[in-house]
């Protein structure tokens, strides 16, 4: 097949790989976590009956444990057999790999992107088989406890687009440095659920502008500019809609990121409508899911803080209004929890391709939405972006993605071996980051 002349994907079999640390050591802390949470919530489940609640936890957490022990002795891939919609989906993939492979999956040897992803729809399906815990959300604790302490970062960050809305933003060189910071804002929220100080405690002082700063040295390529050049210029008709598409990644404190991007964008009047792609159910612990998009409103609307509890009530406007629009249709949805690259979206869900083109850009936030634009291949890094997208080409696109996976396209020739010399883990601790369009 054509697949010949394409690089290998990234595989877990790969000892010493961040694949293999991820599926040998992390995939399993995360399951523990998962299944701690649950043993500390039984009698949350079921309030008219203790005792059946106590049995359905003790039913999840052995199925959870018994992927968990399957995962760390490598065992074969089972197919699903819940009633989620995907469940075809999911077992045809199964059937591709194995005749790809000509052995059966395993949790190692089959591509990294597909196990991982399989891994997060397993645990979906062992909660969708429970009696009390279908909508169960297990890392709803992490991501609200993320958010909470990240309360103080956002008011900074909230202050800092009241002043610049302050501003007169008619001249376009002030417009698109200003949309070059709020690119990098966002980009930078993917680093971790901590604040652009890089972690550290950040107070009411600090200045995120002096942040990206002291960050850009990071920044690896940066096509912001070209995105500011692109916007302004389709701006000049004023009579068309102009949507832009987030395909959202974390939420806490990234996802206040992308909602100040969006907030920048329709005060500048370079978007005139926001449509935010969450995931339809909890995916890779921290990922956003329609939940926990408008419970950060109502707890960001909650802060003791004036200029959060503005911000917060703005955005139940542009709710109501849509020009925010949280895309919730299952049809809609579903594609962002397959395992599945982008460049197969025309085939998989063409109801979803054909959205997104109606967009005048899609912005791609994260680590995880990187490695399926550029199909999670092993690329020279010289690679061009727009050649590691495979024809996901019809409409502008923009990945807003910090370094977590051992992929990246697009560096100039030299920047990855220089880096590699005084940086051996570059790819993956998040501290390097890319903008890059195929614009
Ligand atoms: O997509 P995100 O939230 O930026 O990162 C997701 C992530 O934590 O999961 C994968 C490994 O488990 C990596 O691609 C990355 O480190
Ligand atoms: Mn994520």
């Amino acid at each position: 097949s054509l697949d010949m002349d394409y690089p290998l994907p990234l595989l877990a079999a790969e000892s010493g790989s961040f694949a293999y640390n991820t599926m040998k050591d992390r995939v399993p802390r995360i399951l523990t976590k998962c299944i701690d949470t649950i043993t500390q919530k039984p009698f949350e489940v079921s309030d008219q009956n203790v005792e059946e609640g106590r049995l359905d936890c003790q039913s999840v957490i052995g199925q959870l444990s018994q992927l968990r022990s399957e995962i760390m002795t490598d065992k074969s891939l089972t197919l699903l057999d819940d009633e989620i919609d995907d469940c075809e989906v999911w077992n045809a993939r199964f059937e591709q790999n194995r005749s790809v492979h000509q052995s059966h999956p395993t949790w190692f040897s089959s591509p990294w992107l597909y196990v991982e992803c399989f891994m997060y729809r397993k645990i979906q399906s062992v909660l969708s088989k429970s009696n009390h815990m279908k909508k169960f959300d297990p890392f709803l604790d992490q991501k609200n406890l993320a958010l909470l302490q990240s309360l103080p970062a956002m008011r900074n960050l909230a202050a800092f687009l009241d002043q610049v809305l302050k501003i007169d933003l008619g001249d376009a060189k002030i417009l698109g440095l200003r949309l070059q910071d709020f690119l990098q804002v966002s980009l930078w929220g993917n680093r971790c659920d901590l604040s652009l100080s890089g972690g550290e405690e950040s107070s009411q002082t600090t200045d995120p502008h002096k942040n990206l700063t002291t960050l850009s040295e990071f920044l690896l390529v940066d096509c912001s500019k070209k995105v500011f050049d692109y916007l302004y210029i389709i701006n000049q008709d004023k009579k068309t809609d102009k949507v832009v598409d987030i395909i959202l990644d974390n939420s806490g404190f990234e996802l206040f990121t992308d909602l100040i991007l969006a907030e920048f964008l329709l005060a500048s009047k370079l978007a005139t409508k926001i449509r935010f792609h969450p995931k339809r159910f909890p995916w890779f612990v921290s990922d956003v899911t329609p939940q926990d998009f408008l419970d950060t409103i109502d707890i960001l609307g909650k802060d003791s803080s004036q200029v959060l509890g503005d911000f917060a009530l703005r955005w139940k406007e542009r709710l109501q209004d849509e020009t925010f629009t949280l895309i919730t249709d299952e049809n809609l949805t579903s594609f962002w929890t397959l395992p599945d690259p982008f460049y197969l979206m025309k085939n998989v869900s063409p109801s979803l391709l054909q959205l997104l083109e109606t967009s005048k850009l899609l912005i791609f936030k994260g680590d995880l939405n990187y490695r399926k634009l550029v199909s999670d291949l092993k690329w020279l890094h010289e690679t061009s972006f727009v050649k590691a997208l495979r024809g996901f080409t019809s409409t502008p696109l923009c990945s807003l993605r910090t370094l977590k996976a051992e992929v990246v396209v697009g560096l100039p020739t030299g920047v990855a071996e220089s880096i590699a010399k005084c940086d051996a883990d570059w790819m993956v601790t998040g501290k390097y980051a890319v903008i890059q369009s195929n614009i």
